[in-house]
């Protein structure tokens, strides 16, 4: 039977993201390396202490004595003292590369569509919706006519609907991913059943029930019956998530309206006063200006309103707790209203280049002081991989300044100000690794507003982390090649781990560099979230 112990102890390297790649004035986002060791509460997950002493057996033996620690692993029943506190040690081998790193958070990701991750065709955000997606979504429920003599509950879920949620939250914790912002369908038993496998598999979540009411957009195969419906689906969800999850230690529900094309205004007004209704006040997802023919859509359906933005902001649903999908074509004015309400925004760059949506100007929302995290958005996105969203994120970055409508909107700044918002150079708009990195880990924490739980190794902070292994430089004497004169071929365990080649010449920071461009979910070796461990490779 496993001991109780008190502390996890992590022994090793340490990386994270330092200060938040906003505006000019602020020291530039860096990487910060530990080695030492880390110790986190059994109790409550979260970080407790940390010595950066303990680098080697002497500084570590030297802490473990101060402590009073006693190796559980390594102890015996008749070996201890009442005095000595028990710990487990995991540790990260130098040798074979490995370091400990913040979870990566997706705050933008649709659970329903994992099985059309990689299907989009050249489809644009609208055909696509009406092609790929309400079709896949839809079949989260039963529909009425599959009910008839069937011995099937219309409160039940398809079985195919629960493989393939267990599926996605099994696979995005195996590339990192240990808090998630889920998108579900209008089903609330697949809905509450995303929540349950969440809570059961121990991925920290947001789980939201998608409200679609407007029969002028939605297809009548997949629609809420009327507003009215839509929100009492949405607050059976949520009594159900809290029942769940009393406190929202990992899971907790996030009021969803689709986006403002698939709400009619009851809907938008009764989600606006629900999110109010609660203290705190609920979280809130959506997408915006993602694609340039659903803007002018919404402003078809809402000629009332002066943008898109404002649709939200009309009925209470731009708030500090709102996540704004894509966000691709924000005006200067709709920028201004998202930092007034302090609303967030998901950057999703695999999706918005593969559904052709645009490039959004990262840069610019920083500098007008909106919080940024990244998003896979699958299956917009095609990868469910935060990794992927980190590389993407840096090459976009790279080419938003060559597009002709970046120029023409830093021309028309100079026209009307005498001067562009900020100098216009192509340099200004890329974005590092390291702030790639700071938008996956701690950037994403302020998007689901846990800035101060999440994202980080500061003490008091939420252990969600993962433990990367690079692997090592291959090791010429245990190669197949050179056992071929003894004619043995022996498993191999030093070398590189998936795409990532390391010669030794790299210093750490350069190593990283390598993680983020050539690195996948092989390395990733360990996941904890609050302290449990939840997946590891095997
Ligand atoms: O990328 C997207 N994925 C969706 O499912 C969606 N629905 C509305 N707008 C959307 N954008």
């Amino acid at each position: 039977m496993a001991q109780p112990y008190v502390y996890t102890v992590y022994r090793g390297t340490f990386i994270q993201t330092s200060c938040p790649p906003d505006s000019s004035t602020s020291p530039r986002t860096e990487l910060v390396r530990n080695r030492g060791a880390l110790w986190v509460s059994t109790a409550d997950g979260r970080i407790k202490g940390s010595d950066w002493q303990a680098h080697d057996d002497q500084g570590f033996r030297a802490l473990m004595s101060r402590m009073n620690w006693i190796d559980v692993d390594a102890s015996t029943t008749n070996g201890f003292h009442v005095e000595e506190i028990k710990v487990k040690i995991v540790r990260a081998s130098e040798g074979r590369n490995e370091f400990f790193f913040p979870g990566f958070i997706d705050t933008h990701i649709h659970a329903p569509q994992f099985p059309n991750v990689g299907l989009f065709g050249s489809s644009t955000l609208l055909d696509w919706l009406e092609k790929y997606t309400f079709p896949v979504e839809s079949k989260f429920g039963f529909q009425a006519d599959q009910l008839q003599g069937k011995n099937t509950l219309p409160e039940s879920t398809p079985a195919s609907a629960l493989r393939i949620y267990d599926q996605v939250v099994a696979r995005t914790l195996s590339h990192g991913t240990t808090c998630a912002s889920y998108f579900a369908t209008i089903h609330v038993p697949a809905t509450n059943a995303l929540a349950a496998l969440c809570h059961s598999r121990g991925q920290r979540a947001f789980i939201g029930r998608v409200c679609m009411d407007n029969p002028d957009f939605c297809p009548s195969y997949y629609k809420d019956i009327s507003a009215e419906d839509s929100l009492s689906a949405s607050r059976s969800t949520i009594d159900y998530i809290h029942r769940l999850d009393p406190k929202g230690v990992l899971v907790k529900p996030i009021l969803t309206p689709r986006f403002a094309p698939t709400c009619t205004r009851a809907a938008l007004e009764g989600l606006g006063k629900m999110a109010a209704e609660f203290n705190p006040p609920l979280h809130i997802q959506t997408h915006i200006s993602e694609n340039t023919n659903e803007i002018a859509l919404v402003k078809e359906l809402f000629p009332e309103a002066d943008s898109y933005a404002a649709v939200y902001d009309r009925y209470d649903l731009l708030t500090k707790r709102t996540i704004l999908a894509h966000a691709v074509h924000l005006t200067p004015e709709e920028r201004q209203l998202v930092r007034q309400r302090d609303a967030k925004i998901s950057h999703c760059p695999a999706s918005n280049s593969a559904l052709g949506s645009g490039i959004a100007p990262v840069r610019t929302f920083l500098d007008d002081g909106i919080k940024v995290g990244l998003g896979t958005d699958v299956s917009g996105g095609y990868s469910p991989s935060i990794l992927e969203a980190v590389r993407q994120t840096c090459l976009v970055s790279r080419l938003l300044g060559h597009t002709a409508s970046f120029k023409q909107s830093k021309t028309e700044q100079v026209q009307e100000n005498g001067h562009a918002d900020k100098k216009p150079s192509l340099d200004r708009e890329k974005l590092s690794v390291e702030e790639s990195l700071y938008l996956a880990t701690r950037g994403g924490a302020a998007v689901v507003d846990m800035a101060a739980d999440l994202g980080g190794f500061d003490e008091g902070m939420i252990w969600d982390a993962q433990l990367i292994e690079l692997g090592s430089v291959q090791d010429v004497t245990q190669s197949p090649l050179s056992q071929q004169n003894n004619g043995v071929c022996s498993l191999i365990k030093s070398g590189p781990v998936g795409n990532v080649d390391l010669f030794e010449t790299e210093t750490w920071e350069e190593k990283i560099h390598k993680w983020v461009w050539s690195g996948d979910d092989r390395n990733v070796k360990a996941v904890w979230v609050g302290g449990r461990l939840v997946h590891s490779r095997s």
